[in-house]
């Protein structure tokens, strides 16, 4: 079960027991509805989120924090137990009080698809989008289309120069492009309208090719300032230094990162892996719902791409999704794209494939044929 390279739509419930102050035993069930479960390539290993040393301790296999109050993410924690052939059992830490918490499957669905639950809500909407150099009004995008809709991988492949980092810098809000033509369109509002900062904070994160580093600020409170910037926008309470960390344990291992990189300035000095690692963990404590990947695969390790690759597929819910730029197939096999569109002369975003989750023979294609094999066909 563990092995296959699909997701599955399951209908589940989440039930929780609990020790109270006064010793009486609490049950709560969560809403979780039809969870998405993904089963990673057996390349990947058991998926681990949290401290190993205290898994013996409470016998089970996973450790949640639910101090984070991020829902859904005790819900992702816990799908991905399941993909565990021996996973059955799911601790969620609530403020450091440990609570029992078990996973029932109600029904399975009969396709392997991620799409199946109805039709998911629209995301990202980008149409006819044009945009120039803003110093020397050099046209770069001439009319890009794409969809994104919550809960899909979707990979944007092209020839160098061919404008996927311009693309991918436009919906972020870089100041040195200015859009002149079509629409985009971010959890039904425009895009377009907003700063860069309220398109963070609504829900958009970019790794950039080459994260920037910023002397002077230590990463751990870069992390935490976005981090409650984000939270605060979202209606939720901050998170005090010592709640923040107890939110960013599970992370900084889901990265396998050592929190010695916490107190060193926000990637100064960084080495290329080093700083890939940090952009996914950054995405992680931010929680986004559409994250924009440049190229993460480039100067990785196979090591650190798996490990990135893992970080990246815990954070993926029913209800986010991803849209990844890279040069290689070999990303592919480790975050499973539900499209694979290819960038032709900053003009068009061809849609060369449209099956099923997990299928990658068109970036197989252009690995053996090369553009000139794809764009002839
Ligand atoms: N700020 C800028 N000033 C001048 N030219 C730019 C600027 N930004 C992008 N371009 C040009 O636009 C084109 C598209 O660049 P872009 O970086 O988006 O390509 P890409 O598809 O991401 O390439 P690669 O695969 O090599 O990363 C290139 O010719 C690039 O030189």
């Amino acid at each position: 079960m563990a092995g296959e390279p699909i997701s599955t739509p399951i209908r589940c419930s989440l039930g929780l027991s609990s020790t109270g102050k006064r010793g009486r035993r609490r049950r709560r069930r969560l809403p979780v509805g039809v969870l998405h479960l993904r089963w990673l390539p057996p390349s990947l290993g058991r998926p681990s989120s949290a401290p190993l040393f205290l898994h013996p301790l409470l016998d089970c296999d996973f450790l949640v924090p639910l101090s984070s109050g991020a829902f859904p993410s005790p819900v992702v924690f816990a799908t991905q137990a399941l993909t565990s052939s021996r996973s059955r059992s799911v601790c969620i830490l609530d403020r450091y009080q440990p609570a029992r918490a078990t996973l029932a499957v109600d029904s399975t669905a009969t396709d392997g698809s991620r799409l199946q639950s109805g039709s998911p809500t629209v995301l990202l909407e980008v149409k006819d989008l044009k945009a120039v150099i803003a110093e020397s009004k050099q046209m770069v995008l001439r009319g890009i289309n794409l969809t994104i809709r919550e809960g899909e991988v979707h990979a944007i492949m092209g020839k160098n120069g061919s404008g996927k980092s311009t693309f991918s810098k436009v919906l972020v809000g870089h100041p040195d492009y200015e859009v002149v033509g079509g629409s985009v369109e971010f959890k039904g509002q425009n895009l377009l309208d907003m700063d860069p900062e309220e398109r963070s904070h609504g829900g958009l994160f970019m790794s950039f090719q080459s994260p920037v580093e910023i002397p002077g600020v230590s990463n751990i409170d870069f992390l935490q300032m976005a981090c409650n910037a984000r939270r605060k926008k979202r209606g939720l309470p901050e998170f005090s230094p010592i709640e923040f960390f107890g939110f960013l344990q599970p992370k900084l291992s889901a990265v396998n990162m050592d929190p010695k990189f916490l107190n060193r300035n926000v990637n100064e000095g960084f080495s290329g892996g080093e700083k890939k690692r940090n952009e996914i963990l950054q995405l992680a404590v931010l929680e986004a719902d559409l994250a924009i990947l440049d190229e993460i695969d480039s100067g990785l390790d196979v090591d650190a791409l798996q490990d990135v690759a893992k970080a990246v597929n815990a954070l993926l819910t029913p209800s986010n999704s991803i849209l990844m730029i890279t040069h290689y197939r070999r990303l592919l096999d480790y975050i499973s794209p539900t499209y694979i569109h290819i960038m032709v002369r900053d003009s068009d975003i061809r849609r060369r494939q449209n099956r099923k989750d997990g299928d990658v023979s068109l970036a197989e294609q252009l690995e053996r044929e090369g553009y000139r094999g794809i764009s002839a066909a």
